[in-house]
């Protein structure tokens, strides 16, 4: 356990291409938040409403076996850090926002409005994302909570971290798509953090090859984008660029942006019709995505759960770790839990148990194995308030060591439709 040592909030020009007069005044500056400390669940002063104690008493037969991954220097003390009632090693070195004008402004201290709760009415929503204005993430912020102000984060943490110290209300990340499969980096942040599932979006990714005006295909030696964007295009590069290198970047309208920001000929971007327009690309081609019906689904988190419901469907997420000595049919057992009450599971994700991620097993006569341990993520189409739900979890709790609820939320129900996102 580390207690929290220091913290810097850095927010970061994203717009390097400033010279285009048209964006440079909108662009939103992008947050960079570096925190040595992890988080933990934060009670509200003023209280919870009697139907969230209903909620969470629902759920307090899983609390009682939660492992604990606490932290002393966790996010209660940050909030009275960052309000600055705290000890005075803590650096909230704000970093000078480039303004517009190219003044730098001065330094400025958190107020109390950066740390108020999520707005209820009036005032947008502030909603976190990984990525730079024209990345998908930013159009999923916008399914989510349209009309909210979206705050691009430079790392998938930065957007949990932002809602943890009340800069952003909610946060909105990738967790899977389609064709490129699981987001790992986000199923370990979720055990990591101690934020809530309130929602989910999908969202039709469709992906576009993108160049400085006046390039031609075959002129481009280098294919930049996210890691995801070049797995779900892998077959239309082979046929468009196939002597082109593909490097990973962060995210896909960072590639755009990089292209545009360095006046880069020979290099080509995957990344959103969007992007294009922001950056000022010309797309080479368009719905480049391997499957016409590539989605993405994203996670919308907050600070504290909503209360759920039995009007409309709901989706559950857990992760659960295998009590040791319960023999090799646990995962049998777990799942069988949610059959028997017909409960229907979307997904299931396995990794690393980080705290124990490795079993030593044999009495030594052949030797010993080394058997690696796991986190189980399912997700399954039924709502906490749903007596089943709740028999089938208190059931699950006799299989496993460590059971946490990480959200019960209504499943996106958007018709399905295979045109591009408006935004994206
Ligand atoms: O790079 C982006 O534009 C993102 O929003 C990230 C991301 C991802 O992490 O999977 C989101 C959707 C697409 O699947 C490709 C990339």
């Amino acid at each position: 356990m580390q207690a929290a040592s220091s913290c810097d909030l850095k927010f970061r020009s994203t717009n390097p291409t400033a010279k285009t007069a048209r964006f440079s005044h909108s662009l939103p500056k992008r947050v960079s938040v570096q925190c040595g400390y992890r988080s933990e669940s934060f009670s509200f002063p003023n209280g919870v409403s009697v139907s969230r104690a209903d909620w969470q008493s629902s759920c307090a037969i899983l609390s009682s076996k939660v492992d604990s991954l606490e932290d002393p220097g966790g996010l209660a003390s940050k909030i009275a850090v960052v309000n600055g009632h705290s000890n005075g090693s803590v650096n909230l070195g704000l970093v000078p926002v480039e303004k517009t004008s190219g003044k730098l402004a001065p330094v400025q201290p958190l107020t109390i409005t950066d740390l108020s709760p999520a707005p209820l009415h009036g005032s947008s929503l502030r909603v976190a994302y990984q990525g730079v204005p024209g990345a998908y993430s930013e159009a999923a912020a916008g399914k989510a909570y349209p009309n909210c102000e979206a705050i691009p984060c430079d790392q998938f943490d930065v957007a949990f971290q932002a809602v943890e110290l009340w800069i952003a209300d909610r946060a909105v990340l990738p967790v899977e798509n389609s064709l490129g499969g699981s987001i790992h980096r986000n199923y370990d942040l979720l055990l990591r953090h101690r934020l809530h599932i309130v929602g989910e979006v999908q969202i039709p990714v469709h992906h576009c090859l993108l160049a400085l005006p006046g390039v031609r295909t075959d002129c481009v030696s280098r294919v930049i984008s996210h890691p995801q964007a070049l797995a779900q295009t892998e077959s239309s590069l082979d046929r468009l660029t196939p002597r082109a290198a593909r490097e990973a970047f962060h995210d896909t309208a960072a590639a755009a942006e990089y292209i545009a920001a360095n006046n880069l000929h020979d290099t080509a971007a995957v990344a959103s019709a969007r992007a294009a327009e922001l950056y000022n690309l010309q797309i080479l081609a368009d719905g480049i995505q391997d499957d016409p019906g590539n989605v993405t689904r994203f996670l919308m988190l907050a600070r504290e759960p909503i209360i759920p419901r039995t009007d409309r469907p709901f989706k559950t997420s857990i992760v659960f770790a295998a009590q040791e000595h319960k023999g090799t049919s646990v995962l049998f057992k777990v799942l069988s839990a949610f059959a028997f009450r017909n409960i229907s599971l979307t997904k299931i994700e396995s990794r690393p148990h980080h705290n124990r991620p490795l079993r030593v097993v044999g009495d030594g006569s052949f030797g010993t194995a080394k058997n690696f341990e796991y986190m189980f993520y399912v997700d399954f189409e039924a709502s906490m308030a749903e007596a089943r739900a709740q028999n089938a979890l208190a059931e699950v709790q006799e299989y496993t060591s460590f059971l946490r609820v990480l959200g019960s939320y209504p499943m996106d129900m958007t018709p399905w439709s295979m045109s591009p996102t408006e935004d994206a």
